[in-house]
């Protein structure tokens, strides 16, 4: 299983969270990765963990201010990007753009979409993984895998019958490792969380019970 802890803007030290990923990373099976807000990506790779953007926009270098630049993500550290997070919807061009833009520049691509139609329009735009998350749900500690599962399967179903070789993720509400263990049985191949870990008061320990079961 993936499982990529979004800081979201959430007020803990990127750099510590970055840090427990990492480590928690090398003692698992499991895959695991951190995607810090965009002032912090560079601080967050030089621990040594896998680094994601929170997002990118679908612009080349040029006259773009207060846009993120695919590249300069890249340069950074970062070896992946979010695109389109329910808390940064962008328009079907640009989320076709953004992916490009991550693709010119070597990221790897998730990108969010909030139910099971969505993930098979995002699933055709050719990212490496999409991630199913009810917008409902976040934050809530209540996990899409137990409280919605049929969004999840029909994610998977959606995004099958467009291009198998796209992942499928699912988020919202995963904070413990039965929750990731029912995403798994769902089909989904991983997990987008944030709140679980990022305010948890000891965000090794909630990685370490997270990745335990698996
Ligand atoms: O990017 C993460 C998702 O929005 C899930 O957030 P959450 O784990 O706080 O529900």
């Amino acid at each position: 299983m993936f499982v990529l802890v979004n800081l979201k803007t959430y007020p803990c030290d990127p750099v510590e969270v970055a840090a427990a990923v990492r480590d928690v990373n090398d003692a698992t099976d499991a895959r695991l990765a951190v995607a810090p807000q965009a002032a912090h990506i560079e601080r967050v790779a030089e621990t040594g963990v896998e680094t994601w953007a929170q997002h990118v926009d679908a612009i080349e270098h040029g006259s773009n201010t207060g846009h993120a630049l695919a590249e300069s993500v890249a340069d950074a550290g970062a070896v992946g990007t979010l695109i389109n997070h329910s808390e940064r919807r962008l328009k079907l061009a640009d989320i076709d753009g953004a992916v490009r833009a991550a693709k010119r520049a070597d990221l790897e691509t998730i990108v969010c979409a909030n139910n099971p139609a969505q993930i098979g329009a995002a699933a055709a735009l050719g990212p490496d993984a999409v991630a199913v998350e009810p917008p409902a749900l976040i934050g809530t500690g209540t996990p899409v895998s137990q409280a919605d599962p049929d969004v999840v399967e029909n994610a998977v179903e959606a995004a099958a019958n467009v291009d198998s070789s796209v992942s499928v993720l699912c988020g919202a509400g995963i904070s413990t490792g039965d929750d990731v263990v029912a995403a798994g049985d769902l089909g989904a191949e991983g997990v987008l969380l944030a709140s679980g870990v990022a305010k948890a008061d000891d965000p090794q320990s909630a990685l370490e019970d997270l990745v335990e079961p698996l």
